[in-house]
């Protein structure tokens, strides 16, 4: 992998009229602490490479792609880049490496901040998704590539959804109200990599700066700045690594991979 990022395709691969140099931001600045002690959420192996890798590789493989901004823990990013040097890509993928900060919206904001000028389109994809298959990402892209201004991949929701009314304080650990249960067939379940014309993406994280605001997804961002946002089919393996069992259907998704696809 080049820590230069600049790429020897720097159009990808179409060169359609409209400029689509397209980067992914690869947020991987979290502990994981759902997950419970151990390392980096992003370092832990999954059959043997580290989660972060698969994620690399997951964006690597799109087409599209010719440039990735991995997001290391903030004093983590030489631990990081020697880490993905070990890993080197087989294409023309660049991959640099950034320190990240407190929040996900903060280390997507650094990693924004690493995309060259030139870069058209924005995908950020949590190392917390490893397991996305390319027909999703490249899905996300050509969303973007058609004119939307922010694009996430999303799935249907299984369970039915309660709004409840929190209790907080001395009343922590009562049972919850339920103040409401909103129409399932509305709802969607919202993956990464979430897609951006990239100047859609820089404005709305300034606003959310100056705002003093927090959200926790890019594209919760760009609502708040007016624009669209549109929702393309999700894939259930774009799951996020968040609580140990998550971990059980990774390796299960992996080693089915390796018996059928060889990889
Ligand atoms: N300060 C942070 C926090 C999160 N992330 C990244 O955002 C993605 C989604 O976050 P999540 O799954 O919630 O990861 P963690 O914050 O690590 O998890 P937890 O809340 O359990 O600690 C992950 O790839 C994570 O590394 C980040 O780059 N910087
Ligand atoms: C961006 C995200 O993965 C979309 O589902 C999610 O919002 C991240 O949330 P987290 O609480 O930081 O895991």
């Amino acid at each position: 992998m080049s820590a230069s990022g600049q790429s020897a395709n720097p159009g990808g691969a179409e060169s359609p009229a409209r400029p689509t140099r397209t980067a992914a931001v690869i947020p991987a600045a979290g502990r994981g602490v759902r997950l419970g002690p151990g390392a980096p959420k992003a370092l832990r192996p999954l059959s043997g490479t580290p989660m972060l890798v698969h994620a690399v590789r997951a964006m690597a493989r799109s087409r599209s792609v010719t440039l990735v901004v991995v997001v290391a823990p903030p004093d983590g990013a030489d631990e990081v880049r020697r880490l993905l040097d070990a890993y080197p890509l087989t294409g023309n993928t660049d991959v640099v490496v950034v320190p990240g900060g407190e929040t996900r919206q903060e280390s997507v904001r650094r990693g924004l901040a690493a995309v060259p000028e030139d870069v058209a389109i924005v995908l950020v994809h949590d190392a917390a998704r490893p397991l996305v298959p390319v027909d999703t990402v490249d899905a996300v892209v050509a969303a973007v590539r058609e004119g939307a201004p922010a694009v996430v991949p999303a799935l249907p929701l299984a369970d039915t959804v309660k709004q409840v009314e929190p209790r907080t304080g001395d009343r922590a650990g009562e049972p919850e109200p339920v103040v409401g249960t909103p129409e399932r067939a509305r709802l969607r379940a919202v993956q990464t990599p979430q897609g951006f014309d990239r100047a859609t993406l820089v404005a709305a994280h300034e606003k959310i700066v100056l705002e003093g605001d927090g959200a926790t997804d890019d594209a919760g961002m760009v609502e708040r700045l007016g624009a669209e946002v549109v929702v393309v089919p999700g894939h259930e393996e774009a799951f996020k690594v968040t609580r140990p069992l998550d971990l059980v259907l990774a390796e299960a998704v992996l080693a089915r991979r390796r018996a059928t696809d060889g990889f």
